[in-house]
C-alpha cells in the first residue's frame, strides 16, 4: 500500500469509527450533550433532543443555558446565562458537576464534565422510577401502611421538632393520645378485615377534623396521637378531642354491618405537664388511662395526681421483681362448698405482703405483673405452692388455681402443669384451673388447643366470672368445661332485681342442660344461698361459707396440723 493510499485508508477508517461512535452515542439510553464552552452544542443525542424538545437539526442560536432553562431549576430559569457561567467556573475548578434536575415530570441525574479545555459533556440519566421508589420507601419508613398516617418514628421526630420550637418561642402545645374503645372486640368477633376497615375509616375522619397545623399519627394498634400547636391551650386540645369523638360517633359500615366504636382520649399540655416528648406522652397516657377507667368514651386532661399513680405503679413493678425471692407472696385459701354446706375444695388466692404497704390485693399487683411479664413466674409459683400445699392435706379436696390470660398464651403451660403435678405428686383430678373468657378471646384456636392438652392431663377446667363477657355462650359450645362459676356481681344483686334473678336462674338451667356443675361466687347471705338452693344450684363459694384465709385457719377441714404457711412456701420454693 502506498503512503497516500494508507493515509486515505486511515482517514476513511477514522471517519467510520467516528460514525460508529456517533451512532453509539445517538442510541445510548441516557441523554448526552456535547457543548462548546460558550454553550453552543456540538452533539445532542436522541434522548437529549427528546428530553429538551430539540429538532434533529437544531436552531443556530440554541445554547446550553437556553436548553437547561427549560428544566425546573428556578435559578436557571431566572438568569440562565449567569448560572451557565457559574457552571463553567465549577467545571474549570472541579472538572465535574453532579446534580438532580427535574425536567417536565421526569427526574434526571445530571453529570457534567469538562473535556479538554473547550468542551462540556453533559450526561443525564432518567431516574424518575428510582426516585419514586426511594420516595415510597421513605414514605413507608415514616408512615403506617394501613392508614397512611405518620407512624411512631416520624411522630417522635415531629414532636421533638415542635417541642424545640415551642420552647424557643415560649409557645404552648396540646398532645392527645386516642384509643379506640373495644377495638379488640371488633377484631375478635368480626375478624381483622373489619378491624382494618374501622381503622382506615376512622383515620380518614380524623384527618378531616384536624386543624391545618395539627399533627395526626398512628402509634400502632388502635392508638393514635395528635398534636395541637395552638397557643390557646388547653381549650384548643379539648376542642380537637371533641371533634374526634364526634367523628367516631357515626358507625363504620363493613360488609353490610354497622360497626360502632368509641374513643377514649388523654390530653397533656406543653410546658406545664412535661418539658420533653417522653414526659408529655407519659402524662397523656396517664390521662388516657383515667379516661378508660372512668368508663370509656371520655376525654381527660392530665392532672398531677395521675403522675403519682404512674410513679406508684413503677415502684410496685420494681418491688414485685423481688417479691418472690424475698418470700413476700402468700396464698390464701377460700372454701368451695356444696349447696348443703359441705366443703369439697378451696380456691387459692394470692396476696403480697409488701414490706411497707402491708397486705396487697391481687387486684393491685396482678395487672402490673401481667403487663411486665412477671405473671409467668408468679403464676408458676402459685400453681406449685397450691399443689404442694394440697398434697399435705389428709382430705383429698379439690384445689382451684386462677390462670392469667398471659400465662395461658405462653407456649409451655401444659408442660409446666404436668411438671408441677409430677414434682408435687398431686393427683390431676384434684386440680382445677380457673380461666376467664379473656383467655379465649385472643387466638381462639390456639387457646382451644391448650385447653385440650390441659384436659388430657386429667385436670379440671372452670370458666370463671361467667356472664361478664358477651360471648361466654359461644365458648361453651367449643369446649367441655367442668365447672361454670357465676360471677359474684350477679349473686350480689339476687333477690333485689328481677332481671338478675332471671339471669341466674337461666345460667343454672344452662349448666343443668349441659351437665356442667355451677358454682355461685360471692354468696354472702343465707337469702342468696336459699335462692340458689331453690334453683338447684350445686355449689357455692363466698363469705357465707368462708373468707380467703391462710390454710392453717382451715386446718380442721383439710386435715393438717396447724403450721404456719411461711414454712410451706419456703419448702415449695426450694422444691
Ligand atoms: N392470675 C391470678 N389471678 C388471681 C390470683 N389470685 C387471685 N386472683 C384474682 O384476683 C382477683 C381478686 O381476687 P381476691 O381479691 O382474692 O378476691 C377473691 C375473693 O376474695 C372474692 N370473694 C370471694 N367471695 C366473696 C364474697 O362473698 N364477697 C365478696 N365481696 N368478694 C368475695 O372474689 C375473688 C375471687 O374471685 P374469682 O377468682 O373470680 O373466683 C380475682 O379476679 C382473682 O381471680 C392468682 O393467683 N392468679
Amino acid at each position: 500500500m502506498t503512503a497516500s493510499r494508507k493515509t486515505k485508508f486511515e482517514i476513511a477508517n477514522g471517519r467510520d469509527r467516528l460514525a460508529a461512535l456517533e451512532l453509539t452515542i445517538e442510541s445510548l439510553p441516557l441523554a448526552v450533550g456535547l457543548f462548546w464552552l460558550d454553550g453552543r452544542p456540538v452533539l445532542l443525542n436522541r434522548h437529549f433532543r427528546e428530553l429538551y424538545d430539540v429538532g434533529e437539526r437544531w436552531e443556530a442560536d440554541i445554547t446550553f443555558a437556553k436548553l437547561i432553562a427549560n428544566g425546573a431549576f428556578s435559578d436557571w430559569k431566572s438568569d440562565p446565562a449567569a448560572f451557565f457561567e457559574r457552571l463553567v467556573e465549577t467545571l474549570k475548578r472541579d472538572g465535574e458537576f453532579k446534580a438532580r434536575n427535574e425536567v417536565g415530570n421526569r427526574m434526571l441525574a445530571v453529570h457534567d464534565r469538562l473535556l479538554g479545555d473547550d468542551l462540556i459533556l453533559t450526561m443525564q440519566k432518567d431516574i424518575t422510577e428510582q426516585v419514586h421508589a426511594e420516595a415510597r420507601i421513605t414514605f413507608l419508613a415514616n408512615h403506617d401502611t394501613l392508614t397512611e398516617l405518620p407512624n411512631r418514628a416520624s411522630l417522635n421526630a415531629m414532636l421533638d421538632n415542635r417541642i424545640e420550637n415551642a420552647r424557643a418561642c415560649h409557645a404552648k402545645l396540646g398532645l392527645l393520645l386516642v384509643d379506640v374503645d373495644r377495638f379488640k372486640d371488633i377484631n375478635d368477633v368480626f375478624g381483622h378485615a373489619a378491624g382494618d376497615a374501622v381503622l382506615s375509616e376512622i383515620s380518614r375522619r380524623f384527618l378531616a377534623c384536624r386543624g391545618e397545623d395539627d399533627i395526626a399519627a398512628r402509634l400502632g394498634g388502635d392508638e393514635f396521637c395528635f398534636l395541637s400547636p395552638s397557643d390557646n391551650q388547653p381549650e384548643a386540645a379539648e376542642m380537637l378531642a371533641h371533634r374526634l369523638l364526634e367523628a367516631a360517633r357515626e358507625p363504620v359500615l363493613f360488609e353490610g354491618r354497622q360497626l360502632k366504636v368509641g374513643l377514649s382520649i388523654g390530653i397533656s399540655i406543653f410546658p406545664q405537664n412535661g418539658m420533653d416528648r417522653g414526659a408529655l406522652l407519659a402524662a397523656a397516657d396517664a390521662a388516657l388511662y383515667r379516661a378508660k377507667a372512668e368508663g370509656r368514651g371520655m376525654v381527660r386532661m392530665f392532672e398531677p395526681e395521675m403522675d403519682e399513680r404512674i410513679h406508684d405503679q413503677r415502684m410496685l413493678q420494681h418491688d414485685l421483681q423481688r417479691a418472690i425471692d424475698c418470700d413476700e407472696l402468700e396464698l390464701y385459701y377460700q372454701p368451695q362448698a356444696r349447696i348443703t354446706g359441705e366443703i369439697y375444695g378451696f380456691e387459692a388466692l394470692i396476696r403480697w405482703r409488701h414490706p411497707t404497704r402491708g397486705l396487697l390485693s391481687p387486684n393491685v399487683f396482678i395487672p402490673i405483673a401481667e403487663e411486665c411479664g412477671l405473671i409467668l413466674e408468679i403464676g408458676e409459683w402459685v400453681l406449685r405452692t397450691a399443689c404442694r400445699n394440697a398434697v399435705t392435706w389428709a382430705a383429698p379436696l379439690q384445689i382451684s388455681v386462677n390462670l392469667s390470660p398471659v400465662q395461658f398464651r405462653h407456649d409451655d403451660l401444659s408442660t409446666t402443669v404436668l411438671q408441677i403435678l409430677m414434682e408435687t405428686g398431686l393427683s390431676p383430678e384434684r386440680l382445677e384451673l380457673e380461666i376467664t373468657e379473656n383467655v379465649l378471646v385472643k387466638d381462639f384456636a390456639r387457646a382451644l388447643q391448650t385447653l385440650r392438652s390441659l384436659k388430657k392431663l386429667g385436670v379440671h377446667i372452670a370458666m370463671d366470672d361467667f356472664g361478664t363477657g358477651y360471648s361466654s355462650l359461644s365458648y361453651l359450645q367449643s369446649f367441655p368445661f367442668d365447672t361454670l362459676k357465676i360471677d359474684r356481681s350477679f349473686i350480689s344483686r339476687l333477690n333485689t332485681d328481677h332481671l338478675t334473678d332471671a339471669i341466674v336462674r337461666a345460667v343454672i338451667g344452662l349448666g343443668r342442660g349441659l351437665d356442667v356443675p355451677i358454682v355461685a361466687e360471692g354468696v354472702e347471705t343465707e337469702e342468696q344461698r336459699a335462692f340458689l338452693a331453690g334453683e338447684h344450684c350445686q355449689n357455692i363459694q363466698g363469705f357465707l361459707i368462708g373468707r380467703p384465709q391462710e390454710i392453717g385457719d382451715y386446718a380442721d377441714i383439710v386435715g393438717i396440723e396447724c403450721k404456719p404457711q411461711r414454712s410451706l412456701r419456703r419448702s415449695a420454693k426450694t422444691g
